[in-house]
């Protein structure tokens, strides 16, 4: 993440809590390398007005109905940072505007190369990031589409490497990475409300019962980073034989946790599919 390759000019159509996250990663400040050209678009005036107010190239479509042709004019990549429903009407309309090689990047649930390709002759690239990536620490999953090149793909992986790590994957394994690392996020701040409610039971006031629930995932996650060692190991550190831990670890996997995530997993894929769909 310290070394940035260098980047054509980029487009972001759609720039809300995903593409906005993806900009952060191209708007942070790398010694020696040029700030890349980036325009960006959104539907409402007041967002692109939050946007430009930052400093960021930014236009609404609701001021300025040519907005998106004007975002992708010139851009050697146009990121589709819109919802599923929306991407093949907005990328058709995109298609006469779009430089021929341009490479064309949805981060779009469900949505596959295949419609992308039918939508626009550009190579597309399809990719599964998360929130974390506005910090630096996303997940991103990306597939190549049919016409897209090897280089294509370093672009894509180079372009979301500046927001964390990156894996490359079949496309059809791309819905599965989604239920985890792009959906993973809401689960980690689930189980965090659900244990700051805990404490609340446990008589503590909010703050104090935020306090100590945030607190302790984050600690927990440094630790995991740091020490290197397995979960799996680290919960034996905090799970004193005949202990307190171990009747809570009890419950917890009484209540079957495992089939719980993976009945969640299965729920996110089947959702995938629908949007793939068109529902
Ligand atoms: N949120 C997440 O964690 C993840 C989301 N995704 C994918 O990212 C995409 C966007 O989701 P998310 O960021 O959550 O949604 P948001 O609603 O936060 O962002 C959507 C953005 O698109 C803008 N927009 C809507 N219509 C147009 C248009 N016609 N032209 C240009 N901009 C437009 C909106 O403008 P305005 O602000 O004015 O409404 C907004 O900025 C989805 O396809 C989703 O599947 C993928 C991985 C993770
Ligand atoms: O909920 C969604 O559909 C998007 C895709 C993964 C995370 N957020």
């Amino acid at each position: 993440m310290s070394e940035r390759a260098p980047l054509p000019p980029i487009a972001i159509i759609g720039t809300g809590s995903m593409g906005g996250a993806i900009l952060s990663g191209l708007r942070r400040p790398v010694e020696g390398a040029d700030p890349v050209p980036v325009r960006v678009t959104t539907r409402s005036e007041a967002s692109a007005a939050a946007l430009r107010a930052e400093g960021v190239d930014a236009r609404a479509i609701e001021h300025d109905s040519s907005a998106n042709a004007w975002a992708v004019e010139g851009a050697g990549v146009v990121v589709l940072g819109v919802k599923p429903a929306q991407i093949v009407d907005v990328l058709a309309e995109l298609a006469p505007s779009l430089d021929a090689d341009a490479l064309v990047i949805s981060v779009a649930a469900g949505i596959t190369t295949a419609t992308m390709e039918a939508a626009a002759p550009n190579p597309v690239v399809r990719a599964m990031p998360n929130t974390p990536s506005l910090v630096g620490r996303g997940v991103t999953g990306v597939s190549a589409g049919s016409r897209a090149t090897a280089a294509h793909l370093t672009l894509a992986d180079d372009l979301f490497r500046l927001v964390g790590t990156v894996v490359e994957l079949p496309e059809s394994q791309i819905d599965a990475l989604s239920t985890i690392s792009g959906s993973g996020p809401a689960y980690v701040f689930l189980l965090i409300e659900e244990f700051t409610k805990a404490a609340q039971a446990m008589g503590f006031d909010e703050d104090v019962a935020r306090l100590m629930a945030e607190q302790t995932f984050i600690g927990a996650t440094r630790l995991l980073e740091a020490s290197g060692d397995d979960p799996e190991e680290l919960r034996r550190q905090v799970t004193s034989p005949k202990g307190t831990t171990e009747r809570a670890v009890a419950v917890l996997q009484g209540a079957e946790l495992d089939r719980l995530f993976a009945r969640a997993a299965e729920a996110a894929l089947a959702r995938a599919r629908e949007l793939a769909a068109g529902s």
